[in-house]
């Protein structure tokens, strides 16, 4: 992804910079700065209270930013956009009927695709004359599925679309998720706390941590930025040959040293080396916050000023440790 550039800004579907929100005296998401190439499918992964819902209502636009901006396939910041955005609570009229819920969202949305919709429906066995109020969790969220595959957007947020899924009904998403993103070239960018969902459906990743984007970027290139590191080791503490590249984290166990690294060049020593699997560096990265982030270049945005950002809240800037990593991914 090296010699991308923003050059015509549409093939970024979505880019913001020093994103902050603060609710009253407490920042929950700060300083995001990243980028989403259109027609990809993108899992935001973070411990609970990370900031994943407040990001993605901020890039829906149903949520104002304190600091930064939210552009979307390169317009201008606030204009207005074609996405959906799926919240956690699924927010739909529990009086309606299933059919009048697909109607109202045929006449809100002038490309609406009543075939997608209703098949999303049909294929979860949910009768059209039900009321909402009367269904179950997971086939109200089928239905929430339906209206917001229904309206065709370019993006498609969604704010962990699989939590009340069976695993039919899971699979099936994922499937219409990925399929959706490479025959219309839907951008998909989904909140998921199910990393094996993550590894199956996504190609790109953002981690965040208390508010902070932590990893970013195409999800072969983060991996390939990474190296497990195993083998036998006497004493305590991380080998001094280990400890010269960015350790992620490290354990003994009787005499057996395991790390997550970042590599700066050759590994030496009796090592066995290998690439870790996504579900090895997220794990790695949710244990070990302080690492510093690492984005791809393929998901880094300049750093431009931004709008409102640091000038008004200077305690924005004081974090030296949270340098971004320099890579050559
Ligand atoms: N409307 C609000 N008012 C005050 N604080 C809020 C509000 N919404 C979110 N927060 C706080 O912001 C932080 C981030 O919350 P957010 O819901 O974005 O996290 P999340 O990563 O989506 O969490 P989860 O995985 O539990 O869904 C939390 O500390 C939360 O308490």
């Amino acid at each position: 992804m090296g010699g991308m550039t923003s050059a015509g800004g549409s093939r970024w579907a979505v880019e913001v910079r020093g994103l902050g929100k603060r609710y009253r005296r407490r920042w929950a998401v700060r300083e995001c700065a990243f980028r989403l190439p259109a027609g990809t499918v993108c899992g935001l992964v973070g411990p609970n209270g990370s900031g994943k819902s407040t990001l993605l209502s901020m890039i829906a636009g149903l949520v104002p930013p304190t600091t930064g901006s939210v552009r979307l396939r390169g317009a201008p910041a606030g204009a207005p956009v074609d996405s959906a955005f799926l919240a956690q609570d699924k927010p739909l009229f529990p009086r309606f009927t299933v059919e009048e819920t697909l109607r109202l969202g045929e006449e809100l949305n002038p490309r609406w695709d009543q075939a997608v919709a209703e098949r999303i429906v049909r294929s979860g066995a949910i009768p059209l004359h039900a009321r909402v109020g009367a269904l179950s969790g997971g086939q109200r969220s089928r239905v929430a599925l339906a209206l917001a595959f229904g309206k065709r957007p370019g993006l498609l947020l969604l704010d962990e679309p699989m939590a009340d899924l069976d695993p039919l009904a899971a699979h099936e998403l994922a499937g219409l998720l990925m399929a959706e993103a490479a025959e219309q070239g839907t951008t998909v960018l989904m909140s998921s706390h199910q990393l094996s969902d993550v590894a199956t459906m996504c190609d790109q990743l953002v981690v965040l941590g208390e508010g902070r984007v932590r990893l970013a970027g195409e999800i072969d290139a983060l991996l390939a930025s990474h190296r497990l590191v195993t083998g036998a080791h006497l004493v305590e503490g991380v080998p001094p040959g280990i400890a010269r590249h960015t350790v992620v984290e490290s354990r003994t166990v009787g005499r057996q040293f395991t790390a997550l690294i970042r590599p700066h060049g050759p590994v030496e020593g009796e090592w066995k080396v290998a690439e870790p699997t996504l579900e090895e560096v997220l794990l790695a990265h949710l244990r070990s916050p302080g690492t510093p982030p690492l984005l791809t270049v393929g998901a880094r945005v300049d750093a431009a000023p931004t709008e409102k950002a640091d000038a008004a809240h200077p305690e924005n800037t004081e974090n030296t440790e949270n340098a971004e990593e320099e890579s050559a991914i």
